[in-house]
């Protein structure tokens, strides 16, 4: 008997679901391990506060003085709340955080004196032993520091017994070796442009502030059954294992009564996401059977990225006092949906005005089209690059199916603004009588709030799709950093904008044409120039495939195909004119996300083959062994006329002995092909190898271990199945 599975099923079914205790109103607790602004203003003085403070908004540097008094403070803080430690903490290439903590204790070296101390210079760089991040050559061993440096745009937090303090990681010579660092730039590119548009409609605005809303969705597993199957805890998704006959074909998960065992984890992950601020507002079960979903209520770009990479992490640590693994990755499970992580991105100025949201004058509805149109134009001018800012292994399993996105980017803006549009595209060139601009006014611009209301259709095959308020980039994968996305999506529309700046300002001082006419006429044409990238239809019909290929958008259906575009001409002088990653930065990152992807590719192959090796071909011999004593008995009894009663023993012999052949053949021609793609010189052309030699065996192997797992006698497999894994909560 397959010891292992039953003993994992029979702890995962006898489970009883956690207790939580309420610690009070959301309310009342939210971010009290955060030192935010109430924290600051007791814990610092005045001159203190005020420094960060202007660090915050205007980013002035602090000086080491200042520092010191701030880390004094942050120290006492901490301290109050039981804090024994203290991390520089910090999202390098790897996509995860990272942390290294230090203890506030300190003694002379004859042991008197012991103190807990926290120096400003501790607070402000550090330089971790961090040559074993990756880098992608921009840091050559002898060379091999890098340090950490406070980012006072995001608060630190408590968490444990621990202080960390977001930073970003950059290298000695100044590259950054993170993605935050790339991102914060990008934040303020689009802040400088967008502010600078946003100033033709209001000049009270004096910043723009990118906002992020993610939306999570997660699996829960139990946590024994994930250690019964090798590939769960070793790539993060099942590689083998026969579909159920039961999936989410009932259509009966979604937003269903959440299982109580599943709810009592939401309510201590939420307890834990009040206490560091980060908030949670929305949970609900999603379409896959264990499948689920947290949002947020939507923040500052840079600090909803920490805040979900934080979160990343908190849920697998309460995930562990729930007996629940959660898996991130984007396709745990063959035959059911995928998992994503819905950007909606959106733009907020400092006079409370969401410029991606339609307003009530014609003034306000203009200034929402412009940078309506003005992101599409940005979208269609880098699709590619978007593409390639989702691009993984384990993404490419997702895009295409299941509701999740295909490869092709496009935009869905719904029935009715594509009329709006259409309305726009007739304006006439060059100056505008006063019945034209009037008409606009009252008939085009001026009816916008209401239509918009009506808009409530939704296409969820779209990979961007506006959604009233906001855009919402729904190709970004469950495991991704969301600050790549970030980072490109906030760059391209920077860019866009700085153009569309100049376009308008020329059309005024030469063509001397009024500012609303000149922006109408920008307008127009980009409508015109963008129609390409519009699409409201089916987006996996083989018919748009087709139509998106005459219309030129790309489809790199995988990772090495589409990663090429992050070191395009057009991406280095992107990323280069708007000072967010320099011709290194551009380049160590696509070597980076090449590197992850073949290493992801052969840790799958390994592990495949381990479990053929190991698991299905052993069983599938066991259970031939049993067929074979079978037979033999019965060939004792019924002498001669045995293979009357044996008919189906000997089919199944024949047929699992195709099987392990097939297995072992294709284990074989994948060995080498993994040999071969090892010994080519250029990771680019060793991920292509992994992807299209290696990888496809992937599938073949599962074809015949899954038909073996139909065959052989329950009690013998190993494998927590799919019904298993799926259905216990
Ligand atoms: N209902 C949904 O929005 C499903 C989305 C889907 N899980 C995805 O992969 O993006």
């Amino acid at each position: 008997m397959a010891t292992f599975r039953f003993e994992a099923l029979k702890a995962a079914s006898n489970r009883p679901p956690v207790a939580v205790s309420e610690i009070g109103k959301k309310s009342e607790i939210f971010g009290s391990n955060v030192f935010n602004d109430k924290s600051m203003r007791q814990h610092l003085t005045p001159e203190a506060y005020k420094a960060v403070r202007s660090a915050i908004d205007q980013g002035v540097k602090i000086d080491r003085r200042m520092a010191d008094y701030i880390a004094l403070g942050m120290k006492e803080w901490a301290m109050s709340k039981g804090v024994t430690h203290y991390t520089h903490w910090f999202q390098p290439l790897t996509g995860t955080t990272a942390e290294k903590h230090d203890a506030f204790f300190e003694t002379s070296f004859d042991g008197s004196d012991p103190v807990e101390k926290f120096s400003g210079s501790l607070l402000v760089q550090q330089e971790p032993d961090a040559s074993s991040f990756p880098n992608g050559g921009i840091r050559n061993t002898f060379e091999a520091r890098g340090y950490t440096a406070w980012d006072p745009t995001s608060p630190a937090f408590i968490f444990g017994t621990t202080l960390c303090i977001p930073t970003v990681f950059v290298s000695y010579t100044g590259e950054a070796l993170d993605n935050k660092a790339p991102l914060l730039r990008a934040l303020s590119a689009i802040d400088d442009a967008a502010t600078e548009v946003a100033r033709f409609f209001d000049k009270n605005v004096k910043k723009v502030t990118p906002t992020l809303g993610w939306e999570q969705e997660y699996f829960l597993i139990d946590d024994a059954l994930a250690a019964s199957r090798p590939d769960i805890l070793q790539t993060g998704r099942t590689l083998l294992g026969h579909v159920s006959a039961k999936g989410q074909q009932l259509e009966d998960h979604y937003f269903g009564s959440i299982p109580t065992r599943v709810l009592n984890y939401m309510r201590d992950l939420e307890n834990e996401c009040m206490l560091l601020g980060i908030p949670v507002k929305t949970r609900h079960n999603e379409v896959a059977p264990n499948q689920f979903e947290l949002a947020p209520i939507f923040e500052e770009t840079n600090l909803a990225v920490d805040h979900n990479s934080l979160l990343m992490d908190v849920m697998q640590k309460v995930g562990e006092r729930h007996h629940f693994k959660v898996l991130f990755h984007e396709k745990p499970f063959k035959g059911v949906n995928g998992s994503g992580k819905h950007n909606n991105w959106s733009l907020a100025t400092d006079t409370g005005i969401n410029l991606l949201a339609p307003g009530k004058t014609p003034n306000s509805n203009l200034q929402f089209l412009t940078f309506f149109i003005n992101t599409i134009k940005a979208v269609s001018n880098y699709e590619e690059l978007l593409r390639a800012s989702i691009a993984s292994a384990s993404n490419d399993h997702r895009l295409g199916a299941n509701e999740a996105p295909p490869a092709i980017i496009s935009i869905f803006i719904g029935q009715q603004l594509t009329k709006v549009l259409e309305e726009l595209e007739g304006v006439s060139t060059g100056k505008l009588s006063p019945e034209e601009k009037t008409d606009l006014k009252l008939n085009v611009v001026g009816k916008i709030p209401d239509v918009l209301l009506d808009n409530t259709d939704r296409n969820r095959t779209s990979p961007f799709a506006f959604t009233g308020n906001k855009f919402e980039f729904r190709a970004v994968g469950s495991t991704a950093n969301c600050a790549t996305s970030m980072t490109t999506l906030n760059s391209i529309v920077a860019k866009q904008l700085i153009d569309f700046k100049k376009e308008v300002e020329a059309l005024v001082e030469k063509d001397g044409l009024k500012k609303d006419e000149a922006i109408f006429n920008v307008l127009r044409e980009y409508i015109k120039e963008t129609k390409d990238i519009l699409f409201e239809g089916d987006g996996y019909s083989k018919e748009w495939e087709e139509e998106a290929a005459r219309r030129g958008l790309s489809n790199h259906k995988t990772t090495p195909a589409a990663l090429k575009a992050k070191v395009s001409k057009k991406a280095f002088d992107l990323f280069g004119e708007l000072n967010v990653m320099n011709h290194i930065e551009v380049e160590s990152r696509y070597e980076i996300e090449l590197e992850d992807y073949i290493k992801k590719i052969q840790i799958e192959g390994r592990v495949l083959g381990d479990i053929v090796r190991n698991h299905i071909i052993p069983t599938a011999f066991k259970y031939q062994n049993l067929l074979i004593e079978n037979v033999k008995g019965l060939k004792e009894i019924f002498g001669k006329d045995y293979e009357e009663y044996a008919t189906e023993q000997i089919l199944i012999l024949k047929k699992t002995s195709m099987h392990v052949n097939e297995l072992n053949a294709k284990l074989h021609a994948m060995m080498d092909a993994r040999k071969e793609a090892n010994a080519l010189e250029s990771v680019e052309k060793m991920a292509h190898a992994y992807c299209d030699n290696v990888k496809p065996y992937f599938d073949e192997i599962r074809y015949h271990a899954d038909k073996l797992e139909l065959m052989v006698d329950n009690e013998l497999w190993t494998l927590t199945k799919y019904r298993e894994l799926l259905f216990t909560r």
